[in-house]
């Protein structure tokens, strides 16, 4: 009936992030809870260090922008904290929304960010490629740090220049010379906790490090972020905007936090 042919049916790539992966038991993002974490002692600061010259280009794939870094080097890699190895920094992104009271995927005793960074480093003492990596036990490292409203962020500008020209899914430019490290906090106290991928294949692979101190950056900025498209070049245009996953259960798991 009209009905039914008016539902058109999505391709399974483009399935609702709002899936739950069947039987999941760490799936991400969760409401970080900081009264019923546990301070250990044990955890060490994150050592972080990248190298500007690995960064290549950046990518609109349909669910954010990523800025990818060449991951045949050593040269940006984090370690220690929960880590027992050393990742490689493969690729950064972010989750925001379209409005400043939504847009982080995680959230601390529910207060929610407009924006949210994630650094995606991959195992590479244990596994060859990111692909493996992707669906392994320990297989890749994801540093969160929330973004705040307020003074511009210099070191993003540069980012945000550059959006424009990747404004369709499926577009890519080249970038090169930049260094996350503007974006990370001052202070490196963290929240640590066993979870998965936010987007799909979702796979629980994930141990995540969520900064516990925002960065902030501008109104003109997080607006970048909003004119970009989830949608190719000649389709109708759908704002990338509101590309955060819904929260998970916790289940069976305990967030630890540093005393740095
Ligand atoms: C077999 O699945 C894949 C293999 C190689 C690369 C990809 C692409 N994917 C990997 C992980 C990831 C993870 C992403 O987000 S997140 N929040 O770190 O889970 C993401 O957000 C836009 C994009 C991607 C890109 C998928
Ligand atoms: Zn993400």
């Amino acid at each position: 009936n009209l009905l039914a042919c008016s539902q058109t049916a999505k391709p399974a790539n483009q399935q609702s992030w709002q899936t739950q992966i069947q039987g999941g038991s760490r799936q991400s993002p969760i409401d970080i809870r900081s009264s019923e974490s546990v301070h250990d002692p044990q955890l060490t600061p994150l050592s972080i260090s990248y190298d500007p010259s690995d960064c290549l280009q950046i990518w609109n794939n349909g669910d954010s922008f990523l800025v990818e870094f060449d991951d045949s080097k050593d040269n940006s890699v984090v370690s220690g904290g929960p880590l027992e190895n050393h990742y490689k920094l493969k690729q950064f992104h972010f989750h925001w929304g379209a409005e400043n009271n939504r847009g982080s995927e995680h959230t601390i005793n529910s207060l929610v960010y407009p924006a949210e960074l994630h650094l995606v480093h991959w195992n590479a003492e244990k596994f060859r490629t990111f692909d493996e990596a992707i669906f392994s036990e320990n297989g890749l490292a994801v540093i969160g740090v929330f973004l705040k409203l307020g003074r511009k962020h210099d070191g993003l500008q540069k980012l945000v220049n550059a959006l424009p020209a990747v404004k369709y899914k499926d577009s890519t430019v080249e970038f090169s010379n930049f260094n996350p490290s503007c974006m990370i906090p001052s202070c490196l106290d963290y929240w640590t906790y066993p979870g998965s991928l936010t987007t799909p294949p979702q796979t629980e692979s994930v141990t995540w490090v969520i900064m516990k101190k925002p960065i902030e950056f501008g109104d003109d900025q997080l607006s970048a972020f909003r004119s970009l498209l989830f949608t190719p070049f000649g389709e109708k245009l759908e704002n990338m905007v509101d590309n955060f996953r819904q929260q998970q259960p916790l289940m069976n798991r305990v967030v630890r936090a540093t005393i740095l």
